[in-house]
């Protein structure tokens, strides 16, 4: 099915993903226990917890390069708009993934320019081959997709040139050639400086106003924006709390995931941590 089909055969009462009593195992240990997340379109959301609380687990689930435990009703544990299978280029054209590990894939190795890795997205290539057949409304749509993340000052550069806040713009954009429904970030801003980061955060408001669902992968309360309410909180592979925002962003829940005294602060329409 082609992307636009996908996107016509969804229903906006179907939720964008429905995760259900997912656990993983990882060698012998128990990494994710029987974790449940539903998100409806446009409900954006942030996964926050600290280092090793199993994020880039759920991520990797999600991406389907990682699998849960079958249940014992035999039940499906991830759907996606409803559908517990999908190919991976389908997947792609509903939920973008962007995180470290993908940045890694393309700041490194062979050399590739920069609107050339925007427009691969559309054939999931690292970079384009002879097979690929480039159209014009292909390379509107990811012009399109690098201003709206305020990159096309960039096309001509070479991948590895970039810095690390340029290759993340670039690799959003990369994700959006598609229009996905959701975009999930895993900790998108590490690594910025925070001129850089409050820059980079206001250009995912843009997205999460004009109709793409962001989860947010992040350790920092700071890095929640405006337009998230949701807010699920792991620790140690568990969801500890889920709900909005001023219910789960307290002293008590933080200082319990992040197990050390911690105050949470409103700060205009940010909030913020300090460690006691
Ligand atoms: N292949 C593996 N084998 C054994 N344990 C693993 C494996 N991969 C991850 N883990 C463990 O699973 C736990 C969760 O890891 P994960 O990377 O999902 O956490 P995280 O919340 O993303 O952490 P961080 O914020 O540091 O990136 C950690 O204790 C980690 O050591």
């Amino acid at each position: 099915m082609s992307p636009d089909c996908i996107h016509q055969s969804l229903h906006a009462s179907v939720p964008l993903l429905d995760i259900h009593e997912a656990s993983v195992m990882r060698g012998d240990a128990l990494i994710l226990d029987r974790l449940s997340l539903s998100l409806a379109i446009g409900q954006h959301t942030a996964i926050l917890g600290p280092n090793g609380s199993g994020k880039s687990t759920l991520i990797r689930l999600i991406a389907r390069q990682l699998y849960p435990l079958a249940r014992r009703d035999g039940a499906p544990v991830i759907r996606v708009f409803g559908r517990d299978r999908w190919n991976v280029s389908e997947l792609r054209s509903l939920i973008g993934i962007v995180s470290p590990a993908v940045q890694l894939d393309y700041t490194s190795d062979s050399p590739l320019e920069v609107f050339d890795a925007v427009v691969s997205g559309f054939f999931s290539a690292r970079g384009l081959g002879l097979d690929h057949e480039v159209t014009p409304s292909m390379r509107e749509r990811a012009r399109d997709a690098l201003a709206q993340m305020e990159a096309s000052h960039l096309i001509g550069r070479d991948m590895a040139s970039l810095s690390t806040g340029e290759a993340r713009r670039v690799l959003i954009a990369r994700a959006l050639v598609h229009a996905p429904r959701a975009l999930l970030l895993d900790e998108p801003c590490a690594g910025l400086d925070p001129a850089s980061r409050r820059r980079f955060l206001e250009s995912l408001r843009q997205l999460a106003r004009h109709g793409t669902t962001l989860l947010l992968v992040t350790h920092h309360v700071e890095e929640i924006l405006p337009e998230i309410d949701h807010v699920l909180l792991l620790r140690d592979g568990k969801v500890l709390q889920e709900g909005n925002k001023e219910t789960v962003l307290t002293d008590s829940a933080i200082t319990a995931a992040f197990a050390m005294p911690v105050h949470v602060r409103r700060r205009g329409d940010y909030y913020s941590a300090d460690v006691d």
